[in-house]
């Protein structure tokens, strides 16, 4: 029963325009249970027809008719469908998979069935016990005897349960012994029903099947049957062979990855170190920004902007620059900036401001503060707000009414080691501020001190409540009115929409306020941090472009030392995608790998960096590497194995699987 015809088979090679036929109509036909032996001087045409049969050459003319189907297209998909199906290959130097056990050598041609995982392994144990083999399957190839090698490669030829066996030399590197055991097994292949075709040199081998062909100059000299073909035997295969699953990739690629792991390792740091970097100066940048807004904002509260009148005629005028002349203007009590109640209302109404509270900053002329024989000059007076904060205060409490808080500088003045006992007493203040019709008005008071704040020589404020320093402005004839009002606002998130429409507020068409937030001081500063943190974690990613290069470096190297295992696979029926998936999965394995410790080494520096800084920076962590920065290094550590993997995975995807083979 036929299974293979070939129909007047030719094939040149080409050396430029010059033609060398090798084959020069050949034409053949194959029964099941034959054992055929092609048999020809060297350089006769063998290995090339057998590259036909096999279906790993698509070039040729002439039919090959399979199982009386003609193979028409001769498309990569049907003849890697053939391979996987309807061939399986043993070749001179047996080419085993030399990272694989040998049960997974066996088991990668299981890997194209349908057959459950369960019944892979049953079957490639089975295999192994036919070829004697079964309590060797743990071990690597390297460690078998070249007979024994043979013989996992029949194993895995037969794994798939093809109609043909091809065999190149198969008894060529084995010695008399061994060689008559493999040629027992491939009669007892044949003896199954399958068709065995070997191409040898050796009369021994010949003698042992059922025909030989004699190949001489590309043509069938003499087609000699020493034996009728084994009777053919009718079995369904109990499985269908399909493409290598992904999962079955991913098993391969991490094992050679794991085999490989000493280079991988190397890679894997290199990787690392550039991940890790980035992840750490990123980490710097948020927790320096974090500690820089930290110390701002303990100092005053973000969620209270400072409002003023804007006293410029000028609508176009920026907020920013607006404010220096009502700064200017406040020194002064006058009613240009005094803010009436009405335009109070007005801030109080818009939404999210949750209060209203009413300041006043001034700097009155001779400005002094006495105590027993203590004497001092102040530069300002202030009053507390929500935008003071309460951890500002280094002793006693916010001032209430008749109350003030004093400056460190002061409290020491009056008793260097025992400062803190000013709270309580009652100190006098005396001062001089002009009216509204610019006569001077002497102002002189008692106020006990109910806190101490941190000195600062811009500014040297005594700080009273609202109450208090208005109280005394209307007593005397004053203008009575804050100078500027703080609207405490319902969330941070909020503040910068506030603070616009108040900017934006208007009396018969003039502007009416200015605003001042810490939030427009944190903004340069946080502005600057994270440029230089980009630039710092930019400089950091250089290295990784330099791991980019290593990983393309090394996956072409490892292409080359692979070339023969990709014809191997490709023999056994994977397609061109296939051998790409192997090659990008395991460099995307090398890159979540590299993630991973570059995120690990960067926690563990984190926690180092961070203790050791702990003190200098009141346990403030400086480091903070974020979830988005790691989250972050693991997508472009992805990104980068993908990149450096294309080049060199479809370099192999598109290796001649023939050449493939041949190479040594
Ligand atoms: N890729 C190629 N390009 C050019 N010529 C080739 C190529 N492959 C094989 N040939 C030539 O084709 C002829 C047949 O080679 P082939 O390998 O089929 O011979 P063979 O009978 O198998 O020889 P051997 O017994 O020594 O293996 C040889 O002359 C060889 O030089």
């Amino acid at each position: 029963m036929t299974i293979l015809t070939l129909n007047n088979i030719r094939k040149s090679y080409f050396l430029g325009k010059e033609e060398f036929p090798v084959l020069k109509g050949i034409d053949l036909s194959f029964d099941k249970g034959d054992f055929v032996s092609i048999l020809g001087e060297s350089g006769g045409g063998k290995s090339t027809l057998m590259n036909i049969i096999g279906g790993l050459d698509r070039k040729y003319d002439g039919e090959v008719i399979v199982n009386g189907v003609k193979q028409a297209d001769k498309k990569e998909k049907s003849m890697d469908e053939y391979r996987r199906d309807t061939v399986g290959f043993i070749f001179q130097s047996f080419n085993l998979v030399s990272y694989l056990s040998v049960l997974d050598n066996v088991l990668i041609s299981l890997k194209m069935t349908n057959l459950s995982h369960k019944a892979q392994i049953q079957k490639a144990e089975a295999l192994l016990k036919q070829v004697g083999l079964f309590e060797h399957k743990k071990k690597n190839p390297n460690q078998l005897s070249g007979g024994q090698k043979q013989r996992v490669a029949i194993a895995r030829a037969l794994a798939n349960d093809p109609d043909i066996i091809i065999a190149d030399e198969p008894t060529g590197a084995l010695d008399s012994q061994n060689t008559q055991d493999v040629l027992t097994i491939l009669s007892d292949i044949a003896k199954s029903g399958k068709t065995v075709i070997v191409v040898t040199h050796s009369q021994e081998v010949a003698d042992h099947g059922t025909r030989i062909v004699h190949l001489a100059d590309g043509q069938v000299t003499s087609d000699e049957r020493i034996k009728p073909a084994y009777p053919a035997v009718e079995k369904a295969r109990d499985f269908k062979t399909k493409t290598l699953s992904f999962s079955a990739k991913t098993r391969m690629a991490s094992q050679h990855f794991l085999h490989n792991w000493k280079q991988n390792l190397m890679i894997m740091i290199g990787v690392a170190i550039g991940l890790f970097s980035v992840m750490f100066f990123l980490g710097l940048g948020n927790g320096a920004k974090g500690y820089m807004n930290k110390m701002v904002t303990d100092l005053a509260n973000p969620n209270v902007p400072l409002v003023m009148k804007r006293v410029t005629e000028d609508n176009n005028k920026k907020n920013d620059e607006a404010m220096g002349e009502s700064q200017q203007s406040m020194i002064v009590n006058s009613e240009k900036t005094a803010i009436t109640d009405t335009l109070v209302d007005k801030v109080a109404k818009l939404d999210h401001v949750k209060k209203v509270e009413k300041g006043f900053n001034v700097m009155p002329a001779n400005l002094e503060v006495t105590i027993g024989t203590t004497k001092e000059p102040f530069r300002q007076i202030q009053t507390w707000t929500d935008m003071n904060t309460d951890s500002s205060l280094l002793t006693g409490e916010k001032p209430g009414q008749n109350e003030v808080v004093v400056t460190d500088t002061f409290a020491k003045k009056w008793d260097k080691s025992n400062w803190k006992k000013l709270v309580g007493k009652t100190i006098h203040i005396s001062y001089k501020m002009a009216d509204a019709a610019g006569k001077e008005v002497d102002i002189a008071q008692d106020l006990k001190v109910s806190g101490v704040i941190k000195g600062n020589a811009a500014t040297n404020a005594l700080t009273m409540n609202f109450k208090t320093v208005s109280q005394t402005f209307k007593d005397k004839g004053l203008v009575s009115e804050p100078n500027y009002i703080v609207p405490t606002i319902d969330d941070s998130h909020n503040v910068d929409s506030v603070v616009k429409k108040i900017q934006s507020l208007k009396t018969n068409g003039k502007k009416d306020f200015v605003t001042f937030s810490v939030g427009t001081v944190l903004e340069p500063i946080n502005t600057i941090t994270s440029i230089v943190t980009i630039v710092l974690a930019m400089i950091a990613g250089i290295s990784l472009l330099v791991s980019l290069m290593m990983i393309i470096a090394t996956t072409y190297m490892s292409v080359a030392e692979r070339t023969k295992e990709i014809g191997i696979l490709r023999a056994l029926g994977a397609r061109k995608r296939d051998i790409r998936s192997l090659f990008v999965v395991e460099t995307i394995i090398l890159g979540l790998a590299s993630a991973v410790l570059g995120i690990i080494v960067a926690f563990i520096g984190q926690v180092i960096v961070n203790s050791a800084v702990s003190n200098l920076l009141d346990k403030y962590s400086i480091i903070q590497v974020s979830a988005g920065a790691v989250i972050g290094s693991i997508i472009i550590a992805i990104i980068i194995a993908l990149f450096a993997s294309l080049m060199p995975a479809g370099k192999a995807a598109s290796l001649n699987p023939i050449e493939a083979l041949s190479n040594d």
